[in-house]
Protein backbone atom coordinates (compact mmCIF):
# COMPACT_ATOMS: atom_id res chain seq x y z
CA UNK A 1 0.00 0.00 0.00
CA UNK A 2 1.15 3.21 -0.98
CA UNK A 3 2.47 5.61 1.93
CA UNK A 4 -0.65 8.62 0.83
CA UNK A 5 -2.87 6.23 0.74
CA UNK A 6 -2.21 4.21 4.02
CA UNK A 7 -1.93 7.72 5.93
CA UNK A 8 -5.39 8.70 3.97
CA UNK A 9 -7.24 5.26 5.41
CA UNK A 10 -5.23 6.33 9.07
CA UNK A 11 -6.60 9.53 9.27
CA UNK A 12 -10.46 7.98 8.03
CA UNK A 13 -10.20 5.28 10.65
CA UNK A 14 -9.14 7.79 13.66
CA UNK A 15 -11.63 10.50 11.98
CA UNK A 16 -14.45 8.08 11.99
CA UNK A 17 -13.63 6.76 15.83
CA UNK A 18 -13.46 9.60 17.32
CA UNK A 19 -16.44 10.89 15.94
CA UNK A 20 -18.44 7.41 17.35
CA UNK A 21 -16.63 7.68 21.19
CA UNK A 22 -17.71 11.52 20.89
CA UNK A 23 -21.10 11.01 20.27
CA UNK A 24 -21.51 8.38 22.80
CA UNK A 25 -19.97 9.99 24.98
CA UNK A 26 -22.41 13.27 24.21
CA UNK A 27 -25.50 11.31 24.70
CA UNK A 28 -24.18 9.25 27.76
CA UNK A 29 -23.59 12.87 28.97
CA UNK A 30 -26.94 14.40 27.67
CA UNK A 31 -28.99 11.65 29.10
CA UNK A 32 -27.17 12.31 32.67
CA UNK A 33 -27.83 16.36 32.17
CA UNK A 34 -31.66 15.17 31.00
CA UNK A 35 -32.31 13.31 34.34
CA UNK A 36 -30.77 15.63 36.84
CA UNK A 37 -32.49 18.77 35.88
CA UNK A 38 -35.83 17.26 35.05
CA UNK A 39 -35.65 15.33 38.63
CA UNK A 40 -35.17 18.42 40.69
CA UNK A 41 -36.97 21.63 41.09
CA UNK A 42 -33.55 23.51 41.41
CA UNK A 43 -30.22 22.57 39.81
CA UNK A 44 -27.20 24.54 39.52
CA UNK A 45 -23.85 23.59 37.90
CA UNK A 46 -21.22 25.63 38.83
CA UNK A 47 -17.13 25.52 39.48
CA UNK A 48 -16.42 23.93 43.33
CA UNK A 49 -19.23 23.16 45.37
CA UNK A 50 -21.73 25.16 47.37
CA UNK A 51 -19.35 24.67 50.37
CA UNK A 52 -16.42 26.26 48.29
CA UNK A 53 -17.18 27.60 45.28
CA UNK A 54 -13.94 27.82 42.86
CA UNK A 55 -15.23 31.10 41.35
CA UNK A 56 -17.12 34.58 41.50
CA UNK A 57 -19.84 33.88 39.63
CA UNK A 58 -20.79 30.47 41.12
CA UNK A 59 -19.88 32.09 44.84
CA UNK A 60 -22.50 34.36 43.69
CA UNK A 61 -25.19 31.80 42.66
CA UNK A 62 -24.75 30.27 45.63
CA UNK A 63 -25.26 33.17 48.07
CA UNK A 64 -28.30 34.49 46.11
CA UNK A 65 -29.73 30.38 46.53
CA UNK A 66 -28.60 30.75 50.36
CA UNK A 67 -30.33 33.85 50.92
CA UNK A 68 -33.75 32.72 49.60
CA UNK A 69 -32.69 29.43 51.19
CA UNK A 70 -33.48 27.31 47.94
CA UNK A 71 -32.72 23.67 47.99
CA UNK A 72 -31.16 22.74 45.21
CA UNK A 73 -29.10 20.20 43.60
CA UNK A 74 -25.54 20.91 41.98
CA UNK A 75 -22.34 20.15 40.34
CA UNK A 76 -19.24 20.46 39.87
CA UNK A 77 -17.95 20.78 36.15
CA UNK A 78 -14.56 21.11 36.91
CA UNK A 79 -14.78 17.77 38.43
CA UNK A 80 -16.08 16.41 34.91
CA UNK A 81 -14.88 17.61 31.85
CA UNK A 82 -17.56 16.51 29.57
CA UNK A 83 -20.51 18.13 31.70
CA UNK A 84 -18.60 20.82 31.52
CA UNK A 85 -18.87 21.08 28.42
CA UNK A 86 -22.26 18.97 27.99
CA UNK A 87 -23.87 21.71 29.73
CA UNK A 88 -22.86 24.55 27.37
CA UNK A 89 -24.22 22.34 24.87
CA UNK A 90 -27.28 21.35 26.53
CA UNK A 91 -28.36 24.70 27.45
CA UNK A 92 -26.52 26.96 24.57
CA UNK A 93 -24.90 28.70 27.02
CA UNK A 94 -21.28 29.86 26.89
CA UNK A 95 -20.64 29.87 30.57
CA UNK A 96 -20.67 28.57 33.91
CA UNK A 97 -22.67 28.85 36.56
CA UNK A 98 -25.80 27.76 34.63
CA UNK A 99 -29.22 27.27 37.03
CA UNK A 100 -32.19 25.05 36.06
CA UNK A 101 -35.50 25.45 37.45
CA UNK A 102 -38.43 22.58 36.49
CA UNK A 103 -36.07 21.17 33.95
CA UNK A 104 -35.48 24.51 32.43
CA UNK A 105 -32.14 26.51 31.84
CA UNK A 106 -33.23 30.26 33.81
CA UNK A 107 -29.76 31.65 33.28
CA UNK A 108 -26.51 32.82 34.83
CA UNK A 109 -24.76 35.00 37.79
CA UNK A 110 -25.95 37.94 35.57
CA UNK A 111 -29.65 37.15 35.08
CA UNK A 112 -29.89 35.32 38.51
CA UNK A 113 -28.74 38.39 40.30
CA UNK A 114 -30.64 40.67 38.00
CA UNK A 115 -33.76 38.02 38.70
CA UNK A 116 -33.45 38.57 42.50
CA UNK A 117 -33.00 42.36 42.63
CA UNK A 118 -36.12 42.53 40.52
CA UNK A 119 -38.32 40.40 42.76
CA UNK A 120 -38.24 37.61 39.82
CA UNK A 121 -36.68 34.70 41.58
CA UNK A 122 -38.92 34.55 44.24
CA UNK A 123 -41.91 34.42 41.64
CA UNK A 124 -40.50 31.60 39.83
CA UNK A 125 -39.80 29.57 42.67
CA UNK A 126 -43.26 30.20 43.89
CA UNK A 127 -44.62 28.54 40.38
CA UNK A 128 -42.53 25.46 41.82
CA UNK A 129 -43.39 25.37 45.08
CA UNK A 130 -40.28 27.22 46.79
CA UNK A 131 -41.17 30.10 49.30
CA UNK A 132 -38.40 32.06 49.71
CA UNK A 133 -36.72 32.88 52.72
CA UNK A 134 -36.70 36.21 51.62
CA UNK A 135 -40.44 36.25 50.97
CA UNK A 136 -41.09 34.77 54.60
CA UNK A 137 -38.66 37.50 56.11
CA UNK A 138 -40.91 40.57 55.06
CA UNK A 139 -44.48 38.67 55.75
CA UNK A 140 -45.80 40.98 58.64
CA UNK A 141 -45.63 38.48 61.84
CA UNK A 142 -48.94 36.92 63.33
CA UNK A 143 -48.93 39.48 65.79
CA UNK A 144 -48.54 42.46 63.64
CA UNK A 145 -51.45 41.48 62.00
CA UNK A 146 -53.78 42.07 64.88
N1 LIG B 1 -21.56 36.77 32.79
C1 LIG B 1 -21.50 35.37 33.13
C2 LIG B 1 -20.26 35.14 33.94
C3 LIG B 1 -19.85 33.68 33.97
C4 LIG B 1 -18.53 33.46 33.27
O1 LIG B 1 -18.02 34.36 32.58
N2 LIG B 1 -17.99 32.24 33.42
C5 LIG B 1 -16.74 31.93 32.78
C6 LIG B 1 -15.63 31.94 33.82
S1 LIG B 1 -15.98 31.06 35.31
C7 LIG B 1 -16.86 30.55 32.15
O2 LIG B 1 -17.71 29.75 32.47
N3 LIG B 1 -15.99 30.26 31.16
C8 LIG B 1 -16.02 29.00 30.45
C9 LIG B 1 -15.48 27.86 31.22
O3 LIG B 1 -14.74 28.07 32.21
O4 LIG B 1 -15.75 26.71 30.84
C10 LIG B 1 -22.76 34.98 33.92
O5 LIG B 1 -23.65 35.79 34.01
O6 LIG B 1 -22.86 33.87 34.45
Amino acid sequence: MNCILRRHLLSLYNTSGRLTSRAFSDAATKEKIDKLVKTNKVVVFMKGVPEAPRCGFSNAVVQIMRMHAVPYESLDVLSDENIRQGIKDYSNWPTIPQVFINGEFVGGCDIMLQMHQSGELVEELKKVGIKSALLTATEPKEEEKK
